[in-house]
């Protein structure tokens, strides 16, 4: 039995990592959990799975919640709550999907406490990858992908020697726009963009699927989680997302991970891993009703959010920092509509450009670096729109 504590469970992985936990009850529980403000959702869960430990974001709604469950159940809050929830005792195993660098404290919490990490908050390693990566081998602690590409690069890697990789390859859908052209980009609207073709996402990751600063995000965390340098990690348009991403070896052997774009699968596996469970209620992937898969080459020009990951990547330092801290704050504005789509792209490339690397940087000028960028651009919003 796989004890669990899961941060973001109300969101749309938590609510996938629920239900793969609620289909296995004989291998898995949920010992703790935390929510945002969706007390409705929160209340399912906590009545389906009975979790110890609940973190809410708001005072006000731990002492509203408090009301409605079993006084066994302790409710915190905040952000000394979600630490709560990721260094939870009786727990071994912490899935973090909460949204945004919000994750990186409470990550770097269960590290020290020697849980596994089930990783699918990316900005995370975006955030600050050096420092997760040191403090999980310091305190030998293994940090599983959740991602759909990083999980498939890990299971085609299967263990295999990182100096017979030539490169790995993520596949990218390409997002609500992928058949628009740039210049049909000025005016798309927040329900358009929220139209993801493939997979149903929350609201902050399906805009960055967009603008592609989704894959710019993947690519920098498979560099963390592959120790993999930029230049040997490609992107490929792979609008039906089937294939998960790839890993080419030197002998010019490429292996694929294939699956229908379902997100429980790559959450049972960061759970059950090094076993595989049988999937319930999942559809198998019949290829002859996929018909054909296509794949085409990443303009750059048009998607430049990408551009700018793999550009801030390679500089690195706090550059990655800035990159993710400014597309958070972004987007955020868009989804409340204040700013246009290609203001995320605008915007993320004047954080980047005004803001000078460190190398090397601690914790704390990680933490600066982030709050500093997310002022820089809410002034500028402040000052234009
Ligand atoms: N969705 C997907 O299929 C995939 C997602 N990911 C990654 O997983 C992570 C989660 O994504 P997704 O599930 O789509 O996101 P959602 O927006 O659907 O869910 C986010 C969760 O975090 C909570 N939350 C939001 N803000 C805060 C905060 N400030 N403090 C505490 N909790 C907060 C929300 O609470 P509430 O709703 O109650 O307010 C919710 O439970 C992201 O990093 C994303 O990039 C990676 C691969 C696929
Ligand atoms: C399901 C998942 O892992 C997402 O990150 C997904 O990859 C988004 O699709 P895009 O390929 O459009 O970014
Ligand atoms: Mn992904």
């Amino acid at each position: 039995m796989k004890k669990i504590s899961l941060l973001g469970a109300t969101g749309s992985i938590g609510t996938q990592t629920v239900d793969v936990i609620a289909s296995n009850p004989e291998s898995f529980s949920l010992e703790a959990l935390s929510m945002g403000r969706n007390l409705e959702k929160g209340l399912e869960i906590i009545n389906k799975l009975s979790p110890k430990l609940v973190c809410v974001q708001k005072k006000e709604d731990a002492e509203k919640l408090q009301h409605d469950i079993p006084a066994q159940t302790k409710v915190v809050y905040g952000d000394t709550g979600l630490i709560e929830v990721a260094t939870f005792p009786d727990a071994e195993v912490l899935v973090n999907a909460v949204i945004g660098s919000v994750g990186l404290a409470p990550t770097l919490a269960a590290i020290e406490t020697g849980k596994t990490i089930a990783l699918a908050n990316k900005e995370t390693l975006v955030t600050a990858g050096h420092i997760v990566m040191e403090a999980a081998s310091k305190h030998n602690v293994r940090i599983l992908p959740v991602d759909s590409e990083h999980s498939a690069i890990f299971q085609c890697l299967n263990g295999e020697n990182e100096k017979e990789i030539s490169r790995l390859i993520l596949t990218g859908s390409g997002g609500s726009f992928r058949d628009r052209k740039r210049s049909e980009l000025k005016n798309v609207t927040i329900e358009d963009a929220l139209n993801h073709p493939n997979w149903s996402m929350g609201a902050k990751i399906t805009i960055d699927s967009a603008t592609m600063m989704n894959k710019g995000l993947e690519v920098i965390e498979a560099h963390w989680f592959f120790d993999m340098p930029y230049e040997k990690i490609d992107v490929v348009l792979h609008k039906e997302s089937i294939i998960h991403s790839m890993v080419e070896f030197i002998d010019g052997s490429v292996m694929a991970h294939l699956g229908n774009p379902d997100m429980r699968i790559p959450i049972q596996y960061a759970l059950s891993f090094p076993e595989r469970l049988e999937i319930k209620g999942s559809k198998p992937l019949n290829l002859w009703e996929v018909g054909k898969l296509h794949f085409s080459q990443v303009d750059y020009e048009r998607y430049r959010c990408l551009a700018l990951a793999f550009q801030a990547g390679k500089e690195g330092g706090t550059m990655p920092t800035v990159l993710n801290a400014a597309n958070e704050v972004a987007v955020n504005h868009f989804l409340k509509g204040n700013i246009e789509f290609l203001a995320i792209e605008e915007l993320v490339e004047r954080s980047l450009d005004e803001h000078e690397a460190v190398q090397n940087a601690s914790l704390e000028q990680i933490v600066e670096v982030d709050a500093q960028t997310r002022e820089f651009v809410q002034s500028l919003i402040t000052q234009r729109w």
